[in-house]
């Protein structure tokens, strides 16, 4: 029984917002086959509003929720579409008995009237007012909750303080913001710019954090773009929308466009069309990268044991670009050149890596590849308790069969710099050196200490042999690295200190 995917958005009387609901929930559903994906929304007015169609006051951010958090799933009749952000109550099914009025999905190939067959999925969760409803399928393995994922650009306070006072019984991964930023450079192209300065709009937080995040997209662009980008806020602390765009032509722009740092177009977003720029980007709205993070995130909480001790659900991990071409101070550790090397010749001492032993247990530590090397690296990351997310095409028998006793989880498909979420070490240990590249790229821009199996150099840290002297542990590096005189050091190290060991034990 998958666990259920709550996307949860801000919502917004616009129009837009509703839109967006729907569209997420068709194309994450897509992804996600068997998954009941549901919308909720966060802020009560705005719901108040969708459902009720009842005049609104303007949104304030940063009030609590009061009254039912409601899914956004509409009376769901098999065959059509869903639309519109109307929830209606779905019947219960119970094994064996007739299915009466319309039928949730994802029941595979339901007919009306006729008896239920196999596992039932759990019906569309009744909401309780200030919760998420808990629902026991029938005959099958309890639920152990959805898994909200907060469509949140920043941390404020819908992520850090609402939302997870809402949620009861299931498990809130990290918001997607951190993930967007192609997305919004996709806007940027999109609309004909950037020009000759980037206005990132965003929502704005009486988070300093969240604020944080906001200027760290907007250098993220300016890097991207190689133009001037300042940010603007429509709301709470901050340069106002209006003053950043006087302060970019005070510098000499003349040729701005707006980044608009939306997820949907809503009431903030109206008050973008009177600045003095020459272009506006288009809300994120339903782009494949959003709904890639949020598939990521829901595969990622599936794939933990214990989510509710997670240390990933709630972090704010910054991903770099996926295929971007960030600049090389924004890369791994620069690449040996020859002149290094000759210093190295010439005895000018090298820097040398560090040893660190590091407490893993319970932390996730991502895996991409699954074949010699990742074979041979897995034992000691489970035996060190590390929370293993292996990403490969293809798996060795090994790594399939801890897969399948649910030792650590592996993802059949290429890797992508959105499986670093939550990592606090990666692996990069696929055969394919563009994939270890960008990983350990988007490791460097996150601080994930990153293997690189296939180019020492280009990672932030490396694998030392290893071995076991009663209490001990040994760990053994080369200066040059060269892992069979390494190996065979190690042996010579633990077998040593067995023998003083012994002798000591010796009266
Ligand atoms: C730099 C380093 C970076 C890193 O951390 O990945 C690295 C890099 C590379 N290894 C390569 C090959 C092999 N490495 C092993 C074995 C070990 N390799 C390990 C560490 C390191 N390997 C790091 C250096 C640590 C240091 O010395 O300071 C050990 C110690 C720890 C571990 O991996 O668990 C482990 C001993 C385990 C044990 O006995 O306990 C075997 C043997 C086998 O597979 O059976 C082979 C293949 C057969 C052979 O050649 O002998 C290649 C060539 C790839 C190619 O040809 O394409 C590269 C790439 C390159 O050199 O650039
Ligand atoms: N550091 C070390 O000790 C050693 C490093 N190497 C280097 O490490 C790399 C891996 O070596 P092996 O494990 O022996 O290779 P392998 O061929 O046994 O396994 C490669 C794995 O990467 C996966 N893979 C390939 N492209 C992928 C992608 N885009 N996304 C996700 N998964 C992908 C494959 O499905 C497979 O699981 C090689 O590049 C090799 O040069 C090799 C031997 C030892």
């Amino acid at each position: 029984m998958p666990r259920p995917l709550v996307i949860a958005l801000h919502g917004s009387e616009h129009p837009g917002a509703a839109a967006l609901a729907d569209e997420l929930v068709t194309l994450v559903g897509a992804e996600l086959p068997g998954v009941q994906v549901s919308t909720a929304w966060v802020d009560a007015r705005a719901r108040a509003f969708c459902v009720d169609q009842l005049p609104v006051p303007e949104l304030v951010e940063g009030e609590p929720v009061e009254g039912p958090i409601r899914t956004a799933v509409p009376e769901l009749v098999e065959g059509e579409l869903v639309e519109g952000p109307i929830p209606s109550p779905v019947p219960e099914l119970v094994e064996g008995e007739l299915v009466e009025g319309p039928i949730p999905t994802p029941v595979p190939e339901p007919v009306e009237g006729e008896l239920v067959e196999g596992p039932i999925p759990v019906p569309v969760p009744e909401l309780v007012e200030g919760e998420f409803a808990e629902g026991e399928p029938v005959g099958g393995d309890p639920v152990e909750g959805p898994t909200v994922v907060p469509a949140f650009l920043t941390a404020g306070y819908h992520v850090l303080e609402d939302l997870p006072a809402l949620v009861d019984g299931g498990v809130v991964t990290g918001h997607v913001g951190p993930d967007l930023l192609d997305a919004v450079a996709d806007r940027v192209t999109e609309a004909g710019g950037p020009g000759d300065a980037i206005l990132l709009a965003a929502a704005g937080s009486k988070h300093a954090e969240a604020r944080a995040e906001v200027e760290a997209a907007a250098s993220e662009l300016g890097v991207r773009f190689g133009v001037p980008v300042r940010v603007g806020y429509l709301y709470g602390d901050g340069a106002s929308i209006e003053a950043a765009a006087a302060a970019l032509i005070a510098d000499g722009a003349r040729d701005v466009t707006v980044a608009t740092y939306f997820l949907a177009d809503g009431l903030y977003t109206a008050r973008l069309q009177g600045l003095p720029v020459a272009r506006l980007s288009r809300p994120i709205s339903a782009h494949p990268v959003l709904v890639d993070a949020i598939v990521q995130r829901y595969a990622h909480s599936v794939g933990t044991t214990d989510p509710l001790n997670d240390p990933a659900p709630l972090g704010a991990h910054r991903l770099g670009f996926a295929g971007g071409s960030a600049p090389s101070q924004q890369g791994c550790v620069q690449p040996v050149t020859a002149q290094g090397a000759e210093e190295f010749l010439a005895g000018v001492p090298a820097p040398e890596p560090y040893l660190l032993g590091l407490h893993l247990n319970g932390r996730r530590v991502v895996v991409a590849g699954a074949g010699a090397v990742a074979s041979r690296r897995i034992p000691q990351l489970l035996d060190a308790g590390a929370r293993l997310h292996v990403v490969a095409l293809a798996a060795s028998e090994q790594i399939r069969t801890w897969a399948a006793t649910g030792r650590l989880t592996w993802t059949p498909r290429e890797v992508t710099t959105a499986d670093l979420q939550g990592a606090w070490v990666v692996l990069a240990a696929t055969n394919d050196a563009d994939a270890n590249a960008q990983l350990a790229q988007a490791a460097e821009a996150q601080r994930i200490f990153c293997v690189r199996a296939d180019d020492v150099d280009a990672g932030t840290a490396r694998t030392p042999a290893t071995g076991r002297s009663a209490d001990l542990r040994v760990g053994v590096l080369s200066d040059t690295p060269n892992p069979r005189h390494t190996a065979a050091a190690r042996t010579v190290a633990v077998e040593a200190l067995d023998a003083w060991a012994s002798g000591k034990e010796q009266p």
